[in-house]
């Protein structure tokens, strides 16, 4: 399936991911020809419920995972011929935490950056560890640390080797509140500083937040690109909400074709439409409830939430495939 849009980057692009695909030794086909370009300076959101082929296609621009057909080029560097000099471009926060639990914090993130080839810069590092709240516990060994703080090193890991492009894997997944915002935080002040940052993320309205473009996955088809503003105004889906003058016990039998429901005890009637739609079913509602005689005090339309697009999109295709 070609995706239904295909959105490019407005800046020129960091990444160009070209007929990628993964075929595992298993047999199973984890991407199927994967094409897209990443800007340099945005922040691209990767979108798919589970299994969909998300860390696959990190693990492939990454150097981690061999693809089976394709090209990646990062930073003008093909990731498979130029390895290294491609990788030292790249920063990757995994999902999983791997690091080793008898070192310090600050040793352990001099070490990653030593690992690149990098110049020892104790400045830098010092700065990573302050913009992720670490500097206190830089002597502290990594076993000591919680879940959150040991996510915060593995940031900084990632970012020792001052990469231009951070992927970060399911980055506020189990998180605190609190860790997610200042993730966020360091996310929008590291694209200020020029940083790519593509995330995977199942908190679809942190990529509504934070993302400039989306990138729907779903097994392992990449079935749209899009502008996060754009397709929240293409896809989405609205909502009207009418407050009822007289609380409704049921819904009339006249009103059946709209499907609407009664929410707040039945003092609200909810309709849900397609923004896009020639016919949204609108005008005709609130001629029916006219007719019937149903007052209401106040209405107001809210546009549908990333989430529900994204549901919709795996309907779409669930009964595609069906
Ligand atoms: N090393 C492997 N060998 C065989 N199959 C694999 C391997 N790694 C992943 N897969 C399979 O490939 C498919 C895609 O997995 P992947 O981890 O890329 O998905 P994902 O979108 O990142 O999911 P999640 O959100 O759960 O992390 C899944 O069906 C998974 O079981």
């Amino acid at each position: 399936m070609t995706p239904t849009t295909n959105t490019p980057p407005k800046a020129a692009p960091v990444i160009t991911i070209a007929g990628l695909s993964k075929t595992y030794k298993s047999g199973l086909q984890a991407l199927k020809t994967v094409d897209l370009s990443i800007g340099k300076g945005e922040i691209f959101a990767l979108l798919g419920p589970n299994g969909a082929g998300k860390t696959t296609l990190i693990s492939i621009v990454c150097g981690i995972v061999t693809p089976s057909t394709g090209t990646v080029v990062a930073d003008g560097f093909d990731i498979q011929s130029q390895y290294r000099q491609a990788r030292s471009r790249i920063g990757l926060v995994p999902q999983e935490l791997t690091t080793d639990a008898f070192e310090t914090v600050l040793a352990t993130v001099t070490f990653s950056r030593g690992l690149f080839g990098k110049a020892p810069n104790p400045a830098f590092v010092e700065q990573v560890l302050r913009d992720l709240s670490l500097w206190d516990k830089k002597d502290a060994k990594i076993m000591t640390l919680s879940g959150g703080m040991k996510r915060r090193v593995m940031i900084a890991k990632a970012l020792s080797h001052e990469p231009d492009i951070l992927f970060l894997d399911e980055p506020t997944a189990g998180v605190d509140v609190e860790l997610r915002r200042d993730m966020w935080q360091l996310v929008r002040k590291l694209r200020d500083r020029g940083v790519t940052i593509i995330l995977t993320t199942h908190y679809i309205e942190e990529a509504e937040e934070m993302a400039d473009r989306v990138g729907v996955i779903l097994k392992g088809e990449l079935i749209l690109v899009e502008e996060t503003k754009a397709l929240m105004k293409k896809l989405g889906k609205k909502t009207l909400t009418l407050n009822l003058a007289e609380p409704m016990a049921a819904v009339p039998a006249e009103l059946a074709q709209w499907k609407p429901e009664l929410k707040n005890e039945g003092h609200e009637l909810e309709y849900s439409f397609d923004a896009n739609a020639e016919d949204t079913g609108v005008p005709s509602l609130i001629r029916a409830l006219e007719k019937l005689g149903v007052g209401f005090k106040d209405l107001n339309t809210k546009q549908s939430s990333l989430e529900d697009i994204f549901v919709s999109l795996v309907h779409r295709e669930k009964g595609a495939v069906a």
